[in-house]
């Protein structure tokens, strides 16, 4: 192709993105399959390329201003992330010159706000916890896209079985330091065709993700609720902890994502899991289970600001508003959860946020006013008895708190009870 008829496209792209009226990985998609005859490389450097505006969008718009012609085809210019020869392919000689002299701003001369483009309702209560420095490692780190990290099913294999497959098809896989279950590839490499992925033998899942399966340690033979199952990325890894004995329930308000758990779960295996829609967090079968259950999880829906490296247009798609309103279901949803544990039953709250107003806030409300009958447990005491190395860096005070500049992982928050 035609470097201008690509950079041509890009733009278009970008323009669609950031409309931010649905999820930027969806709106790449659906380009993707509007145009089939894009190759891999022309599909990396469209995708990478609004990504990387997305990521630092306030420091390019602020690149942009000084040149000319449309604002998103500047844009892309400034973000290009194919082959740098290439692009000059595309410019005419007015834009080879502008795009030389900005190229030449020291960027580490410019304000704080521009180098890590983040909205100040995010930035503000993060730098107030983690400190000016710590904020700027958090947001470099945020603004970098994440590792594929594995979870081996341990129904199917071992880790060094499939590290060794892997090596065998010449992808390069290390142990990761935290999960017994994880393993992580640098880059992208295609998977879904090989059969260890094909046959279940492994799932992609963030590794901050298997330590909430860790700490929730579901055992054999129990009675195990997953509250918030979604596509089934937690469901699977309780389910092969379960070793596909007892009952899970993976309950989700959305039919759609416990559709795509389907294939997930044919391939992994399991036969102990049953996906139910429930209507809301006070549905009956809820009722019915209520008392009966001996682990549940929920995974609460969350502004997702902690997966900023996979999902960067959710900094601009959330908003104090939308945050409040998510804040009200959490609180909701951790109440209906919590009736159906039996006593000694073990409930886990988590998010993928960042922010304490989603995590510590929504725990410390709920330890206060349900204090009579839910003791917490410190994650602390879990991550040691699972003998999870360094786990002292992975908590903070009671709670299991994942962050993607110090352990990278994505941005986690857990906090656990059991049942007086
Ligand atoms: C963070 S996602 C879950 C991700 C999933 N656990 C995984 O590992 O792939 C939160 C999920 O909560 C679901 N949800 C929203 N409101 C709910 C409710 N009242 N009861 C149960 N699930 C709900 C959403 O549909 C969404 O799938």
């Amino acid at each position: 192709m035609h470097p201008n008829a690509l950079v041509e496209m890009t733009t278009e792209l970008l323009g669609d993105v950031l409309k931010f009226e649905i999820p930027a990985d969806a709106v790449v998609s659906s380009f993707f399959r509007r145009h089939r005859t894009l190759g891999p490389r022309e599909r990396h450097t469209l995708a990478e390329t609004v990504y990387a505006v997305v990521r630092q969008r306030l420091l390019f718009q602020h690149l942009a201003q000084s040149g000319s012609g449309p604002l998103e085809r500047r844009l892309v210019l400034l973000a290009w992330q194919g082959n740098e020869g290439f692009l000059r392919g595309a410019l005419n000689p007015h834009e080879q010159a502008w795009l030389a002299d900005v190229q030449k701003v020291d960027r580490s001369s410019l304000p704080r706000k521009l180098r890590h483009s983040t909205p100040d309702w995010i930035w503000q209560p993060l730098e107030q916890s983690l400190g000016a420095d710590e904020f700027l490692t958090l947001a470099e780190s945020l603004n970098q896209p994440a590792p594929l990290d594995l979870r081996v099913n341990t129904l199917k294999a071992k880790r060094p079985e499939v590290k060794q497959i892997l090596a065998d098809a010449g992808i390069e896989a290390t142990d990761t330091p935290y999960s017994p279950w994880g393993l992580r590839i640098e880059g992208k490499p295609a998977l879904n065709k090989l059969d260890v992925f094909t046959g279940g033998g492994v799932e992609v899942q963030d590794e901050g993700s298997q330590l909430l399966a860790l700490i929730t340690d579901a055992k054999r033979g129990e009675m195990v609720v997953d509250f918030c199952a979604g596509a089934g990325g937690k469901t699977l890894a309780l389910g092969a902890a379960m070793r596909n004995t007892g009952r899970l329930y993976a309950f989700d308000v959305s039919g759609h994502r416990l559709d795509s758990l389907k294939p997930r779960l044919a391939r992994s295996g399991l036969s102990n899991v049953y996906p139910a829609q429930i209507a809301h967090e006070r549905d009956e079968r809820i009722k019915r289970l209520a008392g009966k259950i001996d682990r549940v999880l929920v995974d609460a829906p969350c502004s997702g600001l902690g997966t900023l490296r996979r999902n960067p247009d959710l900094k601009w798609r959330q908003s104090p508003a939308t945050l409040a309103a998510l804040r009200t279901q959490q609180a909701s949803i951790l109440r209906g959860a919590a009736r159906l544990l039996k006593q000694g039953g073990r409930l886990v709250y988590a998010t993928c946020s960042l922010m304490a107003s989603e995590n510590e806030d929504i725990a410390a409300a709920f330890s206060a006013e349900f204090e009579r009958e839910w003791a917490p447990v410190p994650v602390g005491d879990l991550l040691s008895a699972a003998k999870v190395e360094g786990w002292e860096s992975l908590v903070s005070g009671p709670y299991l708190r994942l962050w993607p500049h110090r352990h990278a992982t994505d941005g986690f928050f857990a906090a656990v009870w059991e049942r007086r």
